[in-house]
């Protein structure tokens, strides 16, 4: 994604990565798939950033990543520009998966579900984030989110290795320092913008999802 790495000194940047989520909402608060998808491309960059003990995590992510850009810029391209546009046009099309047969396992819908699904618990752990002092730890804020969110998805051996991977995040003051906003309290104010906006577009996703009984999509 052009923008998370400044050009001056080539650093991560996470307020470029939190932006994109600002974009992701049309005027008539539709979501636009692809920055939806640069969104993720940019957590996923930050992700790599702090070590290899995550490479499980980011390597799913990639691949959910990377089957939502074959649709973006595939031969249905123009059905995927919003997530409205893509639920309508699979649904009509019967390329969802809504009878749990196994007959469309990528849709985009079932693969945007899982990053939906993420989503919140980015929200939660942001949240926890902003909403922290020095002594917090951010392995149980991570693990706090999890546990709200995505770990109800998850069978008990990904919840078993999620649970490991985040005992080794960096403590606050250096996840801080490579999200590259500032000072801390810079940082407080960059996710103090940005979270309203990523729960925006949540809400919208989850209220179209629910609509059309998407929400359990194997
Ligand atoms: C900063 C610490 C980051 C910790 C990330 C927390 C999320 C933990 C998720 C663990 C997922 C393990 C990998 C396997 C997942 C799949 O089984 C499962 C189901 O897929 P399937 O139905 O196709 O089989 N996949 C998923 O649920 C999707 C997971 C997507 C995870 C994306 C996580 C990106 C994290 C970005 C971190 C950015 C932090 C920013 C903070 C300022």
């Amino acid at each position: 994604m052009a923008g998370s790495w400044s050009s001056d000194n080539q650093k991560f940047c996470m307020r470029e990565v939190l932006d994109t989520f600002k974009l992701c909402l049309s005027p008539d608060k539709e979501v636009y798939l692809e920055h939806y998808v640069a969104g993720w491309r940019g957590l996923v960059k930050f992700l790599n950033s702090l070590g290899s003990v995550f490479t499980f995590i980011s390597k799913d992510a990639v691949s959910k990543i990377q089957i939502l850009s074959n649709f973006l810029s595939g031969e249905s391209s123009s059905q995927y520009v919003t997530v409205q546009s893509m639920v309508s046009y699979e649904l009509e099309n019967q390329l969802v998966d809504v009878n749990k047969t196994g007959i469309h396992p990528e849709s985009g819908c079932r693969t945007l579900l899982r990053l939906h699904r993420a989503l919140r618990w980015l929200e939660l752990f942001l949240e926890r984030l902003r909403t922290s002092d020095k002594h917090s730890k951010t392995s149980v804020m991570c693990s706090e989110a999890y546990n709200e969110s995505l770990a109800q998805h998850h069978p008990w051996l990904v919840r078993k290795a999620a649970g490991l991977a985040f005992v080794v995040l960096p403590g606050r003051t250096a996840f801080f320092e490579v999200m590259n906003v500032g000072p801390p309290e810079q940082v407080v104010a960059v996710l103090g913008e940005a979270l309203p906006l990523i729960l925006e577009v949540y809400q919208i996703t989850e209220d179209l999802y629910a609509k059309h009984h998407l929400l359990d999509l194997p």
